[in-house]
């Protein structure tokens, strides 16, 4: 099985992790470094050996996931520069670019991902792209640990992966965030917050299940629950008042903007 050492053990490292060890990854195979204590022993309670000594994680490792804050990744990663021969790294930083890292590590084999946080229940969507040094190996590496916590998509140019980072990578948190309104909305109108949660949860699935396995189009999903002059209508129309799609796309152009200003200040 693949020796895979994550660099990082915090949020991210551990929803992948735990995606890994849920489908099937023994925990022998995976090695975690992080200087915070309470997330070694974090990772030790999943049994995956960790430790801060990142030079020996490397050292053991076929595939290295770089898991630290983008602006902590050339100070973590100038120690280690000519370590990486032979190795896959596969970097999940936001907005780094493969030439960075081949930058500060010299000869590196480079696998730029950009997953998300649901991997921790399976339902992950991550974007990759591999510049011509990874080998089959290394793809076949980064596809498995990705799909093992949800879905994997390569994309054919470095410059989209940003775009997954403005879409998916940090879509969660918009969703997590019209949960938490329509979750207000409910309690206000007089549900209990059980009640609000399951019910807003449960809509979010079917919504997102409908999407993907019906064969209509989001906007004819949407007409099909709009009736005129309807309840719908009514809320909707209010949304856009508030500049609704608008507003969503010029958050997720200022997302993308964001991961480029993190690559300008790499
Ligand atoms: N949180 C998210 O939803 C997503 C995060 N990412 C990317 O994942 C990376 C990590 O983000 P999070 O997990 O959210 O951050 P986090 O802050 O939870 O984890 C980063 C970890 O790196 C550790 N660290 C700091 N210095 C270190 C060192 N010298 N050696 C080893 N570990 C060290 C920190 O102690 C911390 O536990 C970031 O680059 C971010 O852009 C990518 C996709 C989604
Ligand atoms: O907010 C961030 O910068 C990271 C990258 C995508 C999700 N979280």
């Amino acid at each position: 099985m693949t020796r895979i050492a994550f660099i990082g053990a915090g949020n991210m490292a551990t929803a992948l992790i735990r995606g890994l060890l849920n489908s099937g990854h023994t925990a022998t195979s995976i090695r975690a470094t992080d200087p915070y204590a309470p997330s070694l022993d974090a990772m030790r309670a999943l049994g995956v050996a960790a430790d801060d000594n990142n030079a020996a994680a490397v050292a053991w490792a076929e595939v290295v996931v770089i898991a630290v804050k983008p602006q902590m990744a050339r100070e973590v990663l100038t120690p280690l520069a000519g370590q990486f021969t032979g190795k896959t790294l596969i970097s999940i930083c936001a907005g780094l670019p493969c030439a960075f890292f081949e930058g500060v590590l010299g000869d590196v084999a480079v696998v730029r991902a950009m997953p998300n946080t649901p991997a921790l229940v399976g339902l992950g969507a991550t974007g990759l792209y591999a510049t011509a040094a990874v080998s089959d190996a290394g793809r076949g590496a980064a596809d498995a640990l990705f799909n093992a916590g949800g879905v994997a998509r390569w994309v054919e140019s470095e410059a989209l992966i940003d775009a997954v980072t403005a879409a998916s990578g940090s879509g969660p948190a918009y969703f997590f965030a019209l949960i938490e309104a329509m979750i207000q909305g409910a309690t206000a109108l007089g549900l209990d917050s059980d009640t609000a949660k399951q019910l807003v949860c449960q809509t979010a699935l079917g919504a997102a299940q409908m999407t993907l396995s019906e064969d209509a189009s989001p906007t004819e999903l949407r007409t099909r629950v709009t009736s005129k002059g309807g309840t719908t209508a009514a809320a909707l129309e209010r949304f856009e008042d508030g500049d609704f799609n608008a507003t969503i796309q010029a958050g997720m152009q200022a997302a993308y903007a964001r991961a480029q200003e993190l690559a300008a200040q790499s």
